[in-house]
């Protein structure tokens, strides 16, 4: 099974947490789902300078500090093994635009079960409703 290694950033402003929605896609598991901005680790990059790289490309962000791990997720997805790791980062701002997603919101971690997470989302999202 093919695998995909991705870096997923977790960003703060205050209380609440943003959430991106990815857009269509030819793999119904994934199209159209919420999830937390990031994405493939290169060749050479440590996870950290992944996760900068991809908040600039995806949503022209600087995260003012990222904590340590907070999660790694495996999930078996029916085309590929996606390992995802996932990261608090805090913003200094509310304003993130939007490059590549089609939608987003920040939502308090209490409201985050409202969206429709793709499935490999599901696990980092319960451990933040846990730790509340
Ligand atoms: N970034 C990110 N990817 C996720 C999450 N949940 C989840 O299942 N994925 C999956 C979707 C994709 O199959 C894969 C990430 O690929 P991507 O398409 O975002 O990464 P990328 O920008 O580096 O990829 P590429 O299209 O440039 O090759 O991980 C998540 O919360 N964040």
């Amino acid at each position: 099974m093919k695998k995909v290694e991705v870096v997923a950033a977790i960003i703060y402003y205050k209380n609440e947490i943003f959430c991106v929605q990815r857009p269509k896609n030819k793999l119904s598991y994934i199209s159209e789902k919420f999830e937390f901005p990031g994405g493939k680790i290169e060749k050479g990059e440590s996870k950290e300078e992944a996760l900068r790289r991809e908040l600039i490309e995806e949503l022209n962000f600087y995260p003012i500090k990222i904590d340590n791990l907070f999660e790694t997720v495996i999930h078996e997805y029916p085309d590929f093994e996606l390992t995802m790791h996932s990261f608090k980062c805090y913003s200094e701002t509310k304003n993130i635009r939007l490059n590549e997603h089609i939608s987003s919101e920040w939502l308090t971690v209490k409201n985050l079960e409202k969206l429709d997470w793709a499935e490999a989302d599901i696990p980092i999202v319960n451990r933040l409703i846990e730790n509340e």
